[in-house]
């Protein structure tokens, strides 16, 4: 681009540098161990209710592409599962790797999948913003669920359709009339654990809900994701080839399931 400025890459090893947290006692992703999971009989079943003229735009914010949801009254929400009260929806996301051999942030037994998708929430119930929830400890709630290469997903297609509209980070587009549930898997069972967000600010405030049962996608939709740009329109080119972070200690945690 005109202005030559060479792209500094910092990746996950060097987050620690700028956010001291990524050593922190509660990091995300993590690799579960089936066998060390925990059957917890109080746990409940997820009750996912979004409402799809919620969906507002899809979106290249440079290090994922993801799509916005109306998130100023209660009518997107998920409640149930390890959730005590109501969260609600904010946005979906995705993270995927360079080849179909990895590209999810959480691993099964070391096993990892081609991609995951992440349904982010936020605690409304006690806290006023999202910015403000993400601070708390019960502030978010995000539900991944596991992309595994087979058959074309045509439920994702809606969304791999409309990535060449926002190739350049920071291109946005409308994207309504969408129920992020038709991308769950039939069985919500699951896997829940205390951790963080997965990038920068990496805020130890995320309950997670990982989904045992993986949902499907085709090589071809995730080369879409892959032709996305992590660079602006006045930068040289660079595509977003892969955008997930290494499993981290469990430092002791648990992981139950339902
Ligand atoms: C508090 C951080 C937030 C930006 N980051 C996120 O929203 C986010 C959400 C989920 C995940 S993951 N992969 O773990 O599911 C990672 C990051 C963020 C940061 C500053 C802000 N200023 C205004 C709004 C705002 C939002
Ligand atoms: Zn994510």
């Amino acid at each position: 681009g005109k202005n030559g400025m060479s792209k500094i890459y910092w990746g996950p090893a060097h987050w620690k540098e700028v956010f001291p947290v990524a050593n922190g006692d509660r990091q995300s992703p993590i690799d579960i161990k089936t066998e060390e999971t925990k059957y917890d009989p109080s746990l409940r079943p997820l009750n996912p209710n979004y409402d799809p003229a919620s969906a507002k735009i899809i979106l290249n914010n440079g290090h994922s592409t993801s799509v916005e949801f109306d998130d100023t009254v209660n009518k997107s929400v998920l409640t149930g599962g390890p959730l005590s009260g109501t969260y609600r929806l904010r946005q979906i996301h995705f993270h995927w790797g360079s080849n179909d051999e990895a590209g999810s942030e959480h691993a099964v037994d070391g096993m990892k999948y081609a991609a995951e998708l992440h349904v982010v929430h936020w605690n409304a119930e006690k806290y006023s913003s999202f910015v403000e929830a993400a601070r708390q400890s019960d502030g978010l709630a995000v539900m991944a669920v596991f992309l595994k290469i087979g058959e074309c997903n045509p439920q994702l297609k809606k969304i791999t359709d409309r990535l060449d509209t926002i190739r350049i980070k920071g291109k946005r587009a409308l994207f309504t009339n969408f129920d992020p549930s038709c991308l769950l898997p039939k069985s919500l069972d699951y896997w829940t654990y205390f951790g963080s967000l997965t990038v920068p600010p990496l805020l130890e405030s995320v309950i997670w809900i990982v989904l045992r049962e993986p949902i499907s996608v085709c090589s071809e939709q995730l080369a879409k994701f892959r032709s996305l740009l992590s660079t602006a329109e006045d930068e040289v080119a660079c595509c977003l080839l892969r955008n997930y972070r290494p499993p981290q200690p469990l430092k002791g945690r648990e992981v139950r399931r339902n």
